[in-house]
């Protein structure tokens, strides 16, 4: 009789390894001795070890084909943030999520480990040192953290230790590192365009930005301590650089650091918020017509004058985690890797 050989521990997926996150995380997995295969409607690079399935995570035979023999899955794939396209957020990280959950049951994958958000619980309004306890956010700041809640809990309940599937997710903040196709470049694009010399309220905001190699060993760490016995199965985990800094100090170092001149004058929140709205309803009532797209959506004016960070401790305690790149050293890699967005170049 044919026997089922149990997939190797050593060899997993990266859903979504193309991205940003998903190539850095594919990287590390490599250096650490697994055998990867990337999952991605694209695929942007090529590296020796890695074996790309292209496919869209809403085809789950196109999924189950990618997934054989994999005991261990990791799911970053998500429409970008800035699309704020509803339909397509719920059929990628709601529909696509269910469909990813049944591809690893049925191809007997034991660990699911998910790259959810911090900003699930927040609702634009002020977070400090939130905990893993906090309620999902009752009122989203847009689309895009509203599937991000549904996918979580899709994800966290298919924890079934009885049938040996096993999911965790992590929760990271404000990534950036190396490749970012967001943070840096739309930080630069505004700056360019001679938008960034007004800091939203008073600057004080405590916000946590993570470099992206923190992120990426916090998806490691949990995936390797993803086990029936462990408390981590089911659970989500905050994933931050632990070190947060005022909101415009992190953007006025990255853009100095580039060669552009920090901002300077202050803006009341209120007055900014109230002129973010009003352009967004301008922008959806003229899009028939006209279709532009504001720099300063509610969204981000909320992200940018607020505070939102968050406590690690509880990835600490179960993860053993530990920063492994402070945010001096990110934001310093992070500058160098970008010659292209220095002013003048
Ligand atoms: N960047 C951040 O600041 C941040 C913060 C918290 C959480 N996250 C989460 O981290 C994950 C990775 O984000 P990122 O910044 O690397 O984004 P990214 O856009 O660089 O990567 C996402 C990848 O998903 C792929 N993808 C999208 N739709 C797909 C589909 N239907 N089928 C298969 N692949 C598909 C894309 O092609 C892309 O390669 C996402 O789940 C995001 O929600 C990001
Ligand atoms: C125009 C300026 C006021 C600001 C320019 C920088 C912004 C583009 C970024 C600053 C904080 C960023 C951020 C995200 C997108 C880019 C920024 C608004 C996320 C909303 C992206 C999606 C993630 O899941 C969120 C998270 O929980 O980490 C990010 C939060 C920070």
């Amino acid at each position: 009789m044919a026997t089922r050989l149990r997939p190797s521990s050593k060899r997993c997926a990266v859903i979504g390894g193309s991205g940003f996150l998903g190539r850095h995380l594919v990287e590390k997995l490599l250096e650490r001795g697994y055998s990867v295969s990337v999952f991605d409607i694209r695929q942007s690079y090529e590296l020796p070890g890695v074996t790309f399935h292209q496919g869209d995570l809403c085809d789950k035979q196109a999924l189950l084909s990618a997934l054989q023999d994999v005991s261990l899955v990791f799911h970053c794939a998500s429409p970008a943030p800035g699309s704020d396209d509803r339909k397509l957020f719920e059929r990628v990280n709601v529909v696509g999520t269910q469909t990813v959950i049944q591809a690893c049951i049925e191809a007997g994958v034991q660990k699911l480990v998910l790259t959810s958000s911090a900003s699930v619980v927040y609702e634009g309004t002020d977070i400090k040192n939130g905990k893993e306890d906090l309620p999902y956010a009752k009122k989203p700041i847009d689309y895009y953290t509203q599937t991000k809640i549904e996918q979580e809990k899709l994800v966290l309940g298919a924890c079934n230790k009885q049938k040996g599937f096993l999911t965790v997710a992590i929760r990271p903040h404000g990534i950036f590192g190396p490749r970012d196709p967001q943070l840096v470049p739309i930080l630069v694009d505004t700056a360019r365009r001679g938008k960034m010399k007004f800091i939203i309220g008073n600057g004080a905001n405590l916000v946590d930005f993570t470099y992206v190699e923190n992120v990426v060993h916090g998806h490691i760490l949990a995936a390797e301590h993803l086990r029936p016995d462990s408390p981590i199965c089911g659970k989500a985990y905050h994933i931050t650089n632990d070190e947060p800094i005022p909101f415009w100090d992190f953007m006025s170092e990255v853009l100095v650091g580039l060669g552009y001149a920090a901002p300077r004058f202050h803006l009341p929140y209120r007055l900014v918020y109230g002129l973010a709205l009003l352009l967004w309803l301008l922008s959806v009532l003229l899009r028939p017509f006209v279709a532009f797209k504001p720099t300063f959506t509610p969204m981000r004016v909320a992200l940018a004058g607020t505070f939102h960070y968050y406590s690690c401790q509880r990835a600490k305690e179960h993860l053993g985690y530990k920063p492994v790149v402070s945010l001096k050293e990110g934001i310093a890699c992070t500058v160098q890797s970008y010659p292209h967005l220095k002013s003048g170049a």
